[in-house]
Formats: C-alpha cells, structure tokens, sequence
C-alpha cells in the first residue's frame, strides 16, 4: 500500500524554496560535552542556562544552549548572530562530514533522488559549493530568467560565483550519552540535533525581483509547492529593510504562486528563538497557506507565541499524546488550516477538518509513508534512489508503539474530536541512526507528496 503511494507521489511536480545552507555536521560524544563544561566551569554553564540565551553571542551562550538541548533531548536550533566566533568553532570542533543542509535543498535531493516527475528548487543564494551540493538528476531544476524568460536549469549549471555561503553548524547527539554538570550526571535522554544557524545580514529569504513574475508560471506547472526558511528572516537590517518588508514579500510570493492555479502550499516551519519574530510568521503566512508541519518543540513555541503558555510548557515537558492533539485543533482552527502535520520522536499525527476529503485510513497510510521515509534516510544517511524506501520498510515501530495507540485512543475519548480527522502512528525509529537532521524535513517532504498524491486520485487536486 504504501509502495504503491509512493509511486502515486513520484508522479508530481514539485517546487520548492526558500533556504539551502551547508550543514557541518559533529558527532559529540561525551567527552567532547565534558571537555566543553570543563572549560568554562559548571556553575558558570549552569548560571548561563537559567538565563536562556535566544542568540549565541559568545561560545557560552553556545554551550548553554548546547547542554540544555542535551538535557532534554529536544531537537533545537538557535542563530549565531557574532561572526566572530566562527575560530572559536573551528579551534574547538573538527567537522565531520559536509552535507546539503535547509528544508528546501534536503527536500529538492530527496525528491529527486526518489525520481519525482520534476524538482524546482529556488534559493536565492546559490554558490557554486552550495549548487555542487545538489544531486546530480536530470528531473532536479533551478529557475533563472533569460532574455526575459523563464529557464529551467540544473543548479550545477545555474550557480552564481559571488553568492554568499552560509555553514550551519549541526551537533548530532545519541541517547545514552553521559557528562557531568558540577555534581549532576547528565544521560541524554534521546538522539538528536542541536543547530547552529548562521544568521548574517547577507543572507536574506526572498524571491528576486526578476524572478517573481514568473511565480504563477511556476505554480501553474506545479502539483504543489514546499516553502520553508522564514526562521532565517531577521527583525532588521542595516539597509533598513526589517522582517515586514520580507514577510510582505513572502505573503506576496504565496499569492503568486496561486494565482492561476490553487496550487497547495506546504509551509515546513522551523524553530524561531524570537517570539516577536515567530508571531509575524505565523500570522502572516499559516492563514495563506495549506498545509503546515513542524516538531514536538516547535509547536510548543508556536503555541506559547499564540498565547497558550500552559499548553506549550506541557507539551514540551511531558510530549504527552492529548496535549499535542489540543494543540494542534487550536492551531488548525486559528489560522484555518488544511491539514496540519506534527512529527516527534515517538508518533506522527495529521490534524484536519471532517469535511477533508480524505478518510482516515488514507491520512495514516500518508504518514507510513513519510515514516518510513525517515527511517530509510535515518538507516543510510541519504536516500539515493526509490529503491531505498525499502530499508525503511524493514525498520520496526517504536517500542512505544502500542502504547501511543492506547493514549491516543484515550484522548481521542477525552477530547472533542468530532469536527476533525485526527490521525496517529508510530514512528519507525532507527536506534542508531546515521544522522538525524533532515529526518523532519524528509517526513514532511512525504507526507505532503503522498498527500497531494490521494488527493488526485480522488480527482479533488
Ligand atoms: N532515529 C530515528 N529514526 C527514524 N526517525 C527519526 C529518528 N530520529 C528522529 N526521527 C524523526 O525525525 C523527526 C525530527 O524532525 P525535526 O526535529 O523536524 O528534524 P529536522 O528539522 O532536523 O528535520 C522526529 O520527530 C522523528 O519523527
Ligand atoms: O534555519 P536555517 O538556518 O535556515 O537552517 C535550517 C536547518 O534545518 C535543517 O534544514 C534541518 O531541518 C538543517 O539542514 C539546517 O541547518
Ligand atoms: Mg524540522
């Protein structure tokens, strides 16, 4: 069933924009976290932790940072605003592997690789070390405007000498791991990522002005479009220009891209450290939008940022099944959502009206199918061709797999859920996975496709 999805997805069309970046991927170990507190001593990291840093300005923010994502388990990004400390990185951490990093350039490789009829990735920066990240497939293309035309391009061949490039810095950390803080033994309670997302005034999330005519020409030869890279907009510039102006320019891109077809919008949206920031995103774009996923952590802060602290504080702490189901209606419900995807370490859930045309099943048999996505790409780093989805097939659920039924079910009773379909599964958790950032990003990047894809079968896209 979900074989035969798959090959339903493969047959669309997909563009996708806005943020590519390199990600420098470390494997921490213990002695590294201990090595790092060590250097700055436990009191002062812990002193450091209490106040919370939102910006890593120096290498302490980082390490607090750092040590309460640990702590937790959570998966956490926060910019790096001080250029600077690039040497302080670089003196302290020997960079593992080098890898396409950004929603919109893991999701352009993936599909690609899967052998989607067509890939449009748009970033608007595009160094030749960044294009060279992408795979190497005829059906992967990069828009540039031409004597006044639009041309589809490999980015090989569409890359710009003077780009700016953009290294995020990506702390991979297994469950199990142990350091001491002061007198307290720390045990990593699940595996994860902390990001380090370089935030510097070149680097800005927008549609170049050239381009954008060609927006609903781009929509119109699409089955669906995945936006995501809005975190990387800043509240202000030197120049002037300030997070309204960008987010004005977003709002306008979605129009575009709808404007002769209703083609279906993914937004994939990722940790936003600032509140004020995070609220303009989510109250300029969700409401134009389709369709929205995220982690565990990010819809507690979207929720806190909505003003549902109590809920937010709970579903960060605990995870807890029902929570997560409050607050996904109140979300679907505020900005009048489509469907609403919420992936986390232990269970995925899609959140829609009853009126989806869709039924249950169909929704679930979408989310085994981005699952085992993510466990493919989790069993073997990449995924390089159809073929490999079978390695997730052979990953098992979880072992809280039955449990997440039973509290779902549970909740389910609880809860008013008449006015909506809610649907959950297990994740398929690889144990020891062989990286985890992009694995949300290959989640969402399935479950929209197989989405779109039982949509057309209905005849309802
Ligand atoms: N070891 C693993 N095996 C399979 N899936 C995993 C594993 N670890 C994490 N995942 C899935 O990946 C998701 C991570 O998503 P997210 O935090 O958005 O990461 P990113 O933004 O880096 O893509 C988790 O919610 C979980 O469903
Ligand atoms: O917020 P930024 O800096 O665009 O970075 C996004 C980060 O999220 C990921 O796309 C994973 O979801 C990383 O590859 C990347 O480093
Ligand atoms: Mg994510």
């Amino acid at each position: 069933m979900v074989r035969e999805l798959l090959e339903k997805a493969r047959e669309l069309s997909i563009y996708t924009a806005y943020n590519t970046n390199v990600d420098a991927i470390v494997y921490l170990n213990g002695e590294m976290v201990q090595r790092l507190i060590d250097e700055f001593g436990a009191d002062a990291v812990k002193k450091r932790m209490d106040e919370y840093p939102r910006e890593i300005n120096e290498p302490l923010d980082f390490v607090a940072r750092l040590v309460h994502a640990l702590k937790t388990g959570k998966p956490m990004a926060v910019p790096l605003v001080n250029e600077e400390l690039h040497t302080w990185f670089d003196s302290h951490f020997e960079y593992d592997v080098e890898r396409m990093g950004g929603q919109a350039g893991i999701i352009a490789n993936l599909l690609a690789n899967l052998d989607f009829n067509r890939v449009l990735v748009y970033t608007p920066h595009l160094a030749k070390k960044q294009a060279m990240m992408f795979v190497d497939k005829p059906n992967l293309l990069y828009p540039v405007v031409e004597k006044g035309k639009l041309v589809l391009k490999h980015p090989h061949e569409a890359y710009r000498e003077n780009d700016p490039i953009k290294v995020n810095r990506i702390f991979e950390f297994r469950a199990g791991t142990t350091f001491k803080l002061g007198n307290e033994t720390v045990t990593v309670p699940f595996s994860g990522r902390f990001i380090v997302s370089a935030r510097f005034e070149s680097i800005r999330i927008y549609t170049e002005p050239e381009l954008k005519p060609f927006l609903p020409e781009i929509g119109e030869m699409s089955d669906g479009a995945i936006l995501s890279g809005y975190q990387g907009i800043k509240l202000r510039y030197s120049d002037g220009k300030d997070a309204n102006h960008y987010l004005r320019e977003a709002k306008k891109d979605i129009l575009l891209l709808k404007r002769e077809k209703d083609v279906k919008v993914h937004l994939e949206f990722a940790s936003i450290q600032n509140r004020e920031l995070r609220k303009k995103v989510i109250y300029n774009l969700f409401p134009l939008v389709d369709s929205v996923g995220m982690d565990e952590a990010e819809i507690a802060h979207v929720l806190n940022a909505l003003g549902y602290s109590k809920l937010a504080d709970r579903i960060f702490t605990y995870n807890r099944i029902e929570d997560t189901v409050l607050g996904g209606k109140i979300l679907l419900d505020e900005m009048n959502l489509e469907v609403l995807q919420i992936h986390t370490i232990y269970y995925i859930m899609y959140i829609t009206h009853a009126d989806n045309p869709l039924s249950e099943d169909e929704l679930r048999s979408s989310l085994e199918l981005a699952t085992t996505l993510a466990a493919a790409r989790a069993s073997l780093g990449e995924i390089r061709s159809p073929e490999d989805f079978k390695v997730g097939l052979n990953v098992p659920y979880n072992e809280r797999g039955e449990y997440v039924k039973l509290r779902f079910e549970e909740a389910k009773r609880r809860l008013r859920t008449r006015e909506y379909k809610v649907v959950i599964i297990p994740t398929r958790l690889v144990k020891n996975p062989v990286s985890t950032v992009g694995l949300g990003d290959t989640i969402s990047a399935g479950a929209f496709t197989s989405y779109l894809a039982l949509l057309k079968k209905k005849g309802t896209l």
